[in-house]
């Protein structure tokens, strides 16, 4: 059993064409009764990481009162695609915030998401310039997708936040709706080769965060 819960929240504001999040269902919960969900979880599987994800998170009015409820009693990790985070980004009480950046070409982004990376890129902006006083820790992540994203896409990825030398995640792509394929070892390995010229901290799915088939803890 894994010492890690993630939460998924419902609904997104992109459309990411490979993207393997599927709602079969939802509760609308109250955070002080979903708090009290996990709260009896932690004493019961010794739970100390959360990683709050979906769907897009940030969408949900009360993610700011959830994460004052966790702070201090969990080690809470927020996963976004970054395009409202700078609307609450003063509000939140987390340990870390991983962005995805799905494209650096605008066009590209908007054929792979369905809207602008502009929002995304300024937070990333922001998280970039004022990384010492933010109080959390800050990774930014990218699907490889062989034949979509690639590595000129990776490239650019790379040398951007490479202003900021943020630590950087490479995703193998899983394929889902996308009938694109997993990208080799040879290819994610390249990918961080690439990403390591401007970036002292680059990380791969090759070396991390296995999911364990057939594990599920649905609230
Ligand atoms: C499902 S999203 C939820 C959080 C947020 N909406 C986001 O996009 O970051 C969590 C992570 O899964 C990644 N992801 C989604 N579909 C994927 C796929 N088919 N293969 C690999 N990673 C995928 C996203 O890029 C993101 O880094
Ligand atoms: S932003 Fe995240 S949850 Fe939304 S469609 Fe894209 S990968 Fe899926």
């Amino acid at each position: 059993m894994s010492d890690k819960i993630t939460l998924l929240t419902y609904g997104c504001n992109f459309k990411c064409k490979y993207c393997f999040f599927k709602p079969l269902a939802y509760k609308n919960l109250p955070i002080k009764e979903l708090y009290k969900i996990i709260y009896n979880m932690m004493g019961e599987y010794e739970l100390s990481r959360i990683m709050i994800a979906g769907g897009e998170p940030t969408l949900q009015e009360d993610l700011p009162g959830l994460t004052k409820l966790l702070d201090g009693k969990f080690y809470t990790i927020l996963s976004t695609n970054g395009s409202h985070l700078l609307k609450i980004i003063d509000e939140l009480k987390v340990n870390e915030v991983h962005v995805s950046l799905k494209a650096f070409n605008d066009k590209k982004h908007k054929i792979l998401t369905s809207k602008s990376n502009n929002s995304t890129l300024e937070a990333i902006e922001y998280l970039g310039e004022n990384k010492e006083d933010l109080g959390f820790k800050v990774e930014i992540s990218t699907v490889l997708i062989p034949n979509i994203i690639e590595i000129s896409e990776i490239d650019k990825i790379a040398k951007f936040i490479g202003e900021w030398d943020l630590p950087y995640h490479i995703i193998a792509h899983v394929p889902s709706k996308l009938k694109a394929p997993r990208p080799t070892k040879k290819l994610i390995e390249e990918a961080k080769k690439t990403s390591k010229k401007y970036l002292s901290k680059v990380s791969t799915s090759l070396e991390s965060r296995k999911h364990i088939k057939g594990e599920k803890i649905i609230i």
